[in-house]
């Protein structure tokens, strides 16, 4: 079993194996973060990287993510991959495959407004508007972030009840209720170019918990990268950079296994 093969705790790195599939987060884990969500910087070797682990591992390489599939293919290109975008809303299960979004939520654009309006009194406070959810940031004014949380809640709860809110890193996520990175590994998992494989995750935030849960329910390893404390983890990684290390290796020791 791939759990056998690390020793948590110890900053071991378990060696690749030829049947994993890897589902992988962008934010704080494949990219640093910056102050502003359009600020960071793709590393130029990233999308090359990613390009080598699909041709290693037979296709079965995802992007998980809150950010939309879009962004992923506008950002990382000429990389394409099999991808969930916006914490499960969207789902595209092979490169060349459509893209298949949920329903845009009935509150979207009504409580985007609501909250354009009502965070004006917060300077610093920036809201993200993606298709099919948003995420208000206070990255700038963090003393503040228990404040803007709460009251986001707040209006969105009262708007409709089947909108969720999950904390992050200085970002609240305003989505639909019933998807997230669990269900998209789920989901991806039960696809073609996935299934049977031992699926690992790599995430930093809190919001990619529901991944570990899913990555080692089927037999899988979650990766955590960055400091926060997490009781899932099966080995840690200590910044994007040496995720980005250890992913480059894959290829030459995927090439020296025995088949
Ligand atoms: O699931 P992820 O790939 O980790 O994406 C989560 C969110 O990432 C982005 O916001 C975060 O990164 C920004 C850039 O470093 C940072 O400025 C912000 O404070 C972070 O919350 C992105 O903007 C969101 O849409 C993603 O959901």
């Amino acid at each position: 079993m791939a759990r056998a093969r690390t020793a948590p705790g110890h900053g071991m790195q378990p060696l690749p194996r030829a049947d994993w599939a890897l589902f992988l987060d962008i934010d704080g884990t494949l990219i640093e973060h910056a102050d502003h969500p359009e600020g960071i910087r793709v590393p130029a070797h990233l999308p090359e990287l990613l390009t080598g682990l699909q041709t290693s591992l037979d296709g079965a390489v995802a992007l998980v993510s809150g950010r939309s599939i879009d962004w992923m293919d506008h950002r990382l290109a000429p990389a394409r991959l099999a991808a969930a975008g916006q914490h499960g809303g969207e789902i595209r299960l092979a490169p060349d495959a459509p893209s298949v979004p949920i329903p845009v939520p009935a509150w979207r654009k009504p409580l985007e407004q609501t909250l354009v309006r009502e965070l004006a009194l917060w300077p610093g406070v920036y809201v993200e508007r993606k298709p099919l959810s948003l995420a208000v940031h206070f990255r700038a004014v963090p003393e503040h972030g228990d404040a803007i949380m709460a009251r986001v809640e707040e209006l969105g709860t009262r708007m409709d009840p089947s909108v969720e809110f999950l904390r992050g890193r200085c970002v609240l996520e305003v989505r639909q209720r019933g998807f997230n990175k669990g269900t998209a590994v789920d989901t991806l998992m039960a696809s073609t170019l996935f299934s049977g494989r031992t699926p690992i995750f790599l995430g930093d935030d809190i919001t990619d918990e529901d991944g570990f849960r899913a990555a080692r329910a089927a037999g899988g390893l979650a990766v955590a990268v960055g400091p926060r404390p997490t009781s899932q983890a099966d080995f840690r990684l200590a910044t994007p950079e040496d995720v980005r290390a250890w992913l480059g290796r894959f290829p030459q020791a995927l090439e020296r296994m025995p088949s």
